[in-house]
């Protein structure tokens, strides 16, 4: 499909991209064990997802190291074309996904899984094996956001392959449409977390959008530090990461390793 920004920027950013093999095993198993351990403390939330925890780098080292380390920023970099720091907005920035068969039909629930995300560079990553679940597929519109119509879906919507714990599924997610297949049998676990290119003084994050998760007592101070963050040069971003700046030049696959 087109980059949705194909015309808006000159950089070409990738709209969709499945990913695998961008975790160790050893890496995977211990992100499910990590992601088990904050169900715990998760919420109920509304649609489709049963249970979420969010702001998960913030509870859990591994995950915060991880997010933070220069080699994992620079793998999601290079897939979404741009060079990527965690987006600043702690309780966006990442979060456990726990979905579970629904327990009342609903009928609006098909619907209702179709969303954008809040933040735009976005890493879903799968962190169930497909005999744990039935259903649950990520599908996507293969269109722009404009053209997005519930009415119209059947011709327009691609599953994605991700199958495996692991496998992930990189999405411009602003922009792009897409959700999750209801459960049918078992739980899916995913970690979604968000980047923001800090080359760009813009964010997509709307305050509505943030304060419709979070409540608007929760989201005030966090966002006046996004929009201080936000303003930062990007070299003071990694400084404060305390990473070597990722360049447009590191993106080219050819460019010398970390
Ligand atoms: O759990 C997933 O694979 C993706 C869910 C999603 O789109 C989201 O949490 O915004
Ligand atoms: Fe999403």
């Amino acid at each position: 499909m087109d980059s949705p920004l194909a015309v808006s920027t000159p950089q070409q950013l990738t709209a969709l991209a499945q990913v695998s093999g961008l975790l160790s095993e050893q890496g995977i198993l211990q992100l499910r064990r990590a992601c088990y351990q904050l169900e715990a403390g998760s919420s109920t939330s509304a649609w489709i997802i049963s249970n979420r925890t969010r702001g998960v780098t913030e509870s859990s080292t591994l995950i915060r190291e991880m997010m933070n380390s220069r080699a994992f920023l620079l793998a999601v970099s290079r897939i979404a074309g741009v060079p990527l720091v965690p987006h600043p907005f702690p309780r966006a920035r990442s979060q456990v996904n726990y979905f579970y068969p629904p327990q009342a039909h609903h009928d609006k629930a098909q619907i209702g899984m179709w969303h954008t995300d809040g933040t735009s560079f976005v890493l879903n990553i799968l962190l169930s094996e497909a005999d744990e679940y039935d259903g649950g597929e990520f599908v996507y519109f293969d269109g722009s956001a404009e053209q997005f119509d519930v009415e119209e879906l059947d011709q327009r919507v691609r599953s994605c392959s991700v199958k495996s714990s692991g496998d992930a599924v990189y999405i411009y997610g602003s922009r792009v449409f897409h959700g999750v297949r209801p459960l049918t049998r078992g739980r899916r676990m995913s970690l979604v977390l968000s980047f923001h290119c800090p080359y760009s003084q813009e964010d997509v994050n709307k305050f509505w959008h943030l304060a419709s998760d979070d409540g608007v007592l929760r989201t005030i101070c966090p966002w006046f530090r996004l929009q201080r963050d936000l303003a930062r040069s990007a070299h003071e971003q990694y400084q404060r990461l305390g990473i070597e700046p990722i360049t447009f030049a590191d993106l080219d696959p050819l460019s010398v390793s970390p």
